[in-house]
């Protein structure tokens, strides 16, 4: 931590309020992007709406306007207007300037080749959750019929002649490989089969984005998803589904400080894995057609065996919210990470609250993962209920630093958090959200 970061970006939290009130979530911050992206695959200009204001959307907006696309907000709050009459190349080192911490430039190769023929991925961002390879990206963009050269600062990518449509295996059912399939088969010439895709509901709602421009896609039941390239594509105009991600982090929130949250936007059918585990600790929750109350109903909470995997399992980015709460349930919690191998390191700040969790290389969960026997530490006994205590915490990841706000909004005394900007990549206007629920906190720099 720099003496900069130290003092500029810092929240102050006064724990042991429970968190009371309701908040409202925006479109997905794994889905939104993407759309944008998809944009840049129109003749026409689209409209997507439900748009938060998180950092990971102001970087897309960045790249698409580098590109030519003309970006503006549109006649409602949170609607963006997507203009892509205009697709150009862009300066490779403004490109690089302007990906920043986000994982989605990896997704502009497909629109780009289609496009310009050719095309610039910087250095990637996103979360130090693991090695996050894209190897099975250029894999498929070069069955594609793609080139890539890489390079000290990016790759670059040629298409010398329109992309085909191919036979793909995912080794992996990979969010971003299967978005890469998606945004590149649609304007391939002839079919694409893609087995072992990801089925997250914000890939649903990508292909939604895409059949409203005039894609062909059929998903089967058993993770086959088949593209049948279309010529030509139009604009569209979309809602964004809500964030089921930031949902699960404020019903995490609740039931770690013994509270009583209404999400509104909150849905039940993207979120059914969640409510089911929600329910196994102890927590409540009611869902109208508006959102979903979330509340500790008192009483102990139960300790659980958890773990992550691929939809319809249990998402991997709910875990670290959860795990706070789980440090107050008794008994011993069983935690088995399995789609990255080293997404636990953030415990060691909540041991040094006052939390017993001891991190194993084992597969502690049923189901041996691809990371057993290779020494990842990423299984997790807790052992609760522990009381916590306010501390100085350095944010290490997006949801590392909302699982530290909740912890020390859970802890007895103070606790400085440090590094929130960090959180503004997929939480929008938190601050105001954690303002509205009550909670007693300072932004010295704000
Ligand atoms: C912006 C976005 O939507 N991010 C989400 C997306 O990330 P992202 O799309 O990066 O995650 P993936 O589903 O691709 O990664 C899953 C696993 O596959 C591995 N892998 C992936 C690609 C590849 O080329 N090679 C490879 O080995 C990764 O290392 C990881 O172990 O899905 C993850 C899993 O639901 C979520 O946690 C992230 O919030
Ligand atoms: C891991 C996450 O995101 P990204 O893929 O953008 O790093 C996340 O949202 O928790």
């Amino acid at each position: 931590m720099t003496a900069k970061s130290a003092s500029d970006d810092v929240l102050i939290v006064h724990g042991g309020t429970p968190l009371e009130g309701e908040l409202k979530v925006r479109g997905a911050k794994n889905l939104v992007p993407k759309a944008m992206v998809a944009a840049l695959l129109g003749s026409e200009p689209s409209r997507l709406r439900n748009v938060p204001d998180i950092r990971d959307v102001r970087v897309v907006r960045g790249l698409l306007q580098l590109h030519g696309v003309t970006v503006k907000p549109g006649d409602e709050p949170g609607e963006l207007v997507l203009d892509p009459s205009h697709v150009e190349s862009a300066n490779v080192a403004d490109i690089d300037a302007h990906a920043g911490s986000s994982r989605i430039p990896i997704l502009f190769c497909g629109p780009l080749l289609h496009r310009l023929g050719h095309a610039f991925i910087p250095g990637l961002g996103g979360c130090d959750i693991g090695g996050r390879p894209i190897d099975f990206h250029f894999d498929v963009l070069r069955q594609f019929g793609a080139t890539i050269e890489k390079r000290a600062d990016g790759q670059v990518l040629e298409a010398k002649q329109r992309l085909r449509g191919t036979k793909i295996r995912l080794p992996y059912p990979s969010v971003g490989a299967t978005e890469q399939v998606l945004l590149t088969a649609v304007l391939a010439e002839g079919v694409t089969e893609l087995s072992n895709a990801a089925v997250e509901p914000e890939i649903e709602d990508l292909i939604c984005v895409l059949q409203k421009m005039g894609a062909i896609i059929a998903m089967d039941t058993d993770r086959t998803i088949r593209i049948t390239g279309v010529d030509k594509l139009g604009g569209y105009n979309h809602a964004a589904l809500p964030d089921r991600l930031e949902a699960a982090s404020w019903a995490s929130a609740a039931l770690a400080t013994e509270g009583d949250v209404y999400v509104r936007g909150a849905q039940q059918r993207s979120m059914m894995t969640f409510l089911n585990t929600y329910r196994k600790v102890g927590g409540a929750f009611e869902i109208d057609d508006e959102g979903i109350r979330f509340w500790h109903p008192g009483g102990p909470l139960n300790a659980i065996a958890l773990e992550t995997d691929v939809h319809p399992g249990f998402q991997t980015d709910w875990q670290q919210p959860l795990v706070v709460a789980l440090t107050q349930a008794s008994g011993l919690s069983i935690v088995h990470e399995t789609v990255y191998e080293s997404r636990l390191g953030f415990t060691s700040a909540l041991n040094q609250m006052g939390a017993h969790i001891q991190l194993y290389r084992e597969c502690l969960g049923g189901t041996p993962c691809r990371f057993g026997q290779r020494n990842f530490l990423h299984s997790a006994v807790v052992s609760g209920p522990t009381k916590l205590q306010g501390a100085d915490l350095v944010i290490p990841d997006l949801r590392g630093g909302f699982s530290y706000l909740i912890a020390a909004l859970a802890a007895q005394g103070t606790s400085r958090v440090h590094g929130i900007e960090l959180i503004n990549r997929g939480y929008e206007n938190f601050p105001e959200k954690l303002g509205a629920l009550g909670a007693k906190f300072e932004l010295p720099n704000g």
